[in-house]
């Protein structure tokens, strides 16, 4: 069997995917909480851009999440922020055994076997340069060393236990490595791969950098994220990445794209359809409900409705927490 497209069991081997393929409505199991790793183990440190949000060390994940899961947390996604190990040209610090990721992923898996456990998969976190690949030396990105690298990453995240690899880099065919390494080394059917699809250059993304520390030490993204305006390059991007063996598909942001998350649930029916809340609507929300602008129950509601309308069946948002105080089930 070596034809990518005859592979679904990932799609719903873990108890927590299978409700990600039905049409949805506004409920827990259509949350996922992307959270903030550090290589300090007993670290918890705020995110002075994003409220409420800290960057936490696998000693503190127990306290962390352990309430969380109680009120119905399903899955998580994990961004690694390396204080400690040192950034280089190729994001060594991405896979390093030691490393924020593979720690919590191991301690999660072991600690909460049910909960399902995402790893983001890039190396701006981790490259001295805050780039999503490798670079020539010219500074231009090295598609093809970057996706071999990536894909040597989502391996190692899969060997450490993930059920879920989310690759945002936003390289050419790093699906379709992923997809292949997976399936050559015996995890296609338990570890799914859901792809950063219709990812844009964005100015929402700013807290998010805050937090990791990624922001590009020269130049932007705009080689390698989708340009704005472009809806035809985003569908493309979407077709690519159903074709290169992705199991789930993400438009990100959120708010400013739902057209194309409409796009994306009428041009593939046949796949879940995640929506990416990020940092800069995180913040946006909060500071207005700061502000007084409004209720902040009844605003993050109505986005999430909007995403849902949209075509959305899995929701990753900041608001996670509380959205599990606000939702009955
Ligand atoms: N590969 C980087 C990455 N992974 C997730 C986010 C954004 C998440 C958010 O803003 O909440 C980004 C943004 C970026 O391009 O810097
Ligand atoms: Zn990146
Ligand atoms: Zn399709």
């Amino acid at each position: 069997m070596s034809n990518i497209s005859s592979l679904l069991h990932a799609t719903y081997h873990h108890p927590a995917q299978r409700p990600w393929a039905k049409e949805r409505e506004l409920t827990k199991s259509l949350l996922m909480y992307p959270i903030f790793i550090t290589d300090d183990p007993d670290g918890k440190t705020p995110i002075d851009s994003m409220p409420e949000q800290y960057r936490w060390g696998v000693n503190r994940l127990e306290e962390f999440l352990g309430p969380l899961v109680n009120k119905g947390l399903a899955s998580v996604m994990l961004f690694g922020v390396p204080v400690k190990i040192e950034k280089d040209a190729v994001g060594s610090a991405a896979d390093d055994p030691k490393g924020p990721v593979i720690e919590a992923v191991k301690f999660l898996k072991n600690k909460f076997p049910t909960l399902h456990v995402t790893c983001d998969v890039c190396l701006c976190e981790y490259t001295s340069h805050g780039h999503c690949g490798i670079l020539y030396e010219d500074n231009t990105i090295n598609n093809e060393l970057s996706v071999k690298r990536l894909a040597d990453v989502a391996l190692a995240y899969a060997a450490a236990g993930a059920d879920c690899v989310a690759p945002s880099d936003m390289m050419d065919g790093r699906i379709l490595a992923i997809k292949r390494i997976l399936l050559e080394n015996g995890y296609s059917n338990r570890v799914s791969l859901m792809s950063y699809s219709s990812k844009f250059s964005s100015s929402f993304y700013g807290p998010f950098r805050d937090a990791c520390d990624s922001a590009p030490s020269f130049g932007d993204r705009k080689c390698y994220q989708l340009p704005q305006g472009s809806r035809m390059t985003a569908l493309r991007a979407l077709s690519r990445d159903a074709n290169e063996g992705a199991d789930i598909l993400m438009v990100k942001p959120g708010m400013p794209y739902l057209d194309i998350v409409r796009d994306a649930k009428n041009l593939h029916p046949e796949f879940p359809i995640a929506v990416y809340q990020i940092s800069g609507e995180y913040a946006m929300l909060y500071r207005s409900y700061e502000a007084g602008v409004f209720d902040l129950k009844d605003a993050v509601l109505e986005t999430l409705e909007s995403m849902t309308r949209a075509g959305a069946s899995l929701i990753l948002t900041y608001f996670t927490p509380r959205l599990l105080d606000w939702l009955e089930y």
